[in-house]
């Protein structure tokens, strides 16, 4: 048995023009575009092109996109200052800092410092606390597309046994709340778990977000299982390019998963499309409109 691929290029796809009719929906009946401010500071080859990409989408989506190039070498204060300027901006309603941030800038501060109400990354403790306390609240883009895909293969997750590797605020602990606002069980587990492979073998879904290329083994999976691999390390390929793989190592979990997301082609393009679906609804909030239905 070989496990069914969950094609996230198509998914998204489906649910970027499930986007734009919405917001083509909301420019005519109210008036307002959405529109999403991503801030780049420093010069990382694989943030700007993931910078790029979103760019692209918003603009495909109908959607207003501000690009912010920040150098490294940045003060704190300035962009915090910036930070400060976008909260208070009528066009901008999503905010998104592209992380990691150079070395001497203080991240916390710096999310801190974005209005809540614009916060597409989910990542200001306001809508953290919110998530975790079961209220309605912007969710990481990440955790959210691992629920769309895990749903294109279960309707319900209620009861289903999932394992969650990875803690960290961006996908791991997010991830936790909406798998149990989906009423599954939950296991959470990290580079410090002790046995991974005998709590993975007991997963029915399990979610890869450790940072290490290839670490869970085809043979952790219980037969069946869901696999969802959100990692992306760039490893040396040939003749000197790189080559993606995730955290999980793909063609040994082929043989026992049921199904199972592919790097790239997964995870990653969910993110940029329910970073739309966060600035969408970002909008529909700041401007008292009924909740998009996407
Ligand atoms: N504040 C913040 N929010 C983020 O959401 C955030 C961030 N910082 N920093 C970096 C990570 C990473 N991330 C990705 C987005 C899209 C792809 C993506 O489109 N991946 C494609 C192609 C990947 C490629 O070819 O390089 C795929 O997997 O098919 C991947 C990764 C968002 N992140
Ligand atoms: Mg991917």
């Amino acid at each position: 048995m070989t496990a069914s691929i969950i094609d996230g290029k198509i998914i998204a796809a489906e649910l970027r023009g499930r986007v734009a009719a919405e917001v083509a929906r909301v420019k005519s009946e109210h008036g307002v575009t959405p529109g999403l401010a991503v801030v780049l500071v420093g010069s990382d080859p694989a943030s700007e092109v993931y910078v790029r990409s979103k760019h692209k989408q918003t603009q495909e989506a109908g959607m207003a996109s501000f690009e912010h190039k920040l150098p490294a070498d940045v003060a704190q204060a300035d962009l915090i200052a910036l930070v400060q300027k976008l909260n208070t901006d009528p066009t901008v309603h999503g905010i998104l800092v592209q992380l990691p941030l150079p070395k001497g800038l203080d991240t916390d501060a710096v999310v801190n410092a974005i209005d809540p109400a614009k916060d597409v990354d989910g990542l200001h403790p306001t809508n953290a606390g919110r998530l975790a306390s079961g209220m309605p609240a912007l969710s990481p883009c990440t955790p959210l597309g691992c629920i769309i895909l895990t749903k294109s293969v279960h309707k319900s997750l209620e009861g289903m046994n999932a394992i969650v590797i990875g803690r960290s605020n961006l996908v791991g602990r997010p991830l936790v709340q909406l798998l149990l606002n989906e009423n599954a069980t939950v296991t959470i587990a990290h580079s410090k778990s002790r046995d991974l492979a005998k709590l993975c073998a007991q997963a029915d879904l399990v979610y890869a977000a450790v940072g290490r290329p290839e670490m869970v083994r085809g043979d952790w999976i219980k037969p069946g299982a869901t696999v969802i691999d959100v990692g992306i390390n760039r490893l040396p390929g040939a003749e000197g390019k790189t080559r993606l793989v995730g955290d999980v190592a793909y063609q040994e979990a082929l043989k026992t998963a049921g199904a199972i997301t592919p790097v790239p082609g997964g995870v990653g393009q969910m993110t940029v499309a329910c970073l739309l679906v966060n600035t969408l609804r970002a909008a529909c909030a700041i401007h008292k409109l009924a909740a998009p239905a996407v």
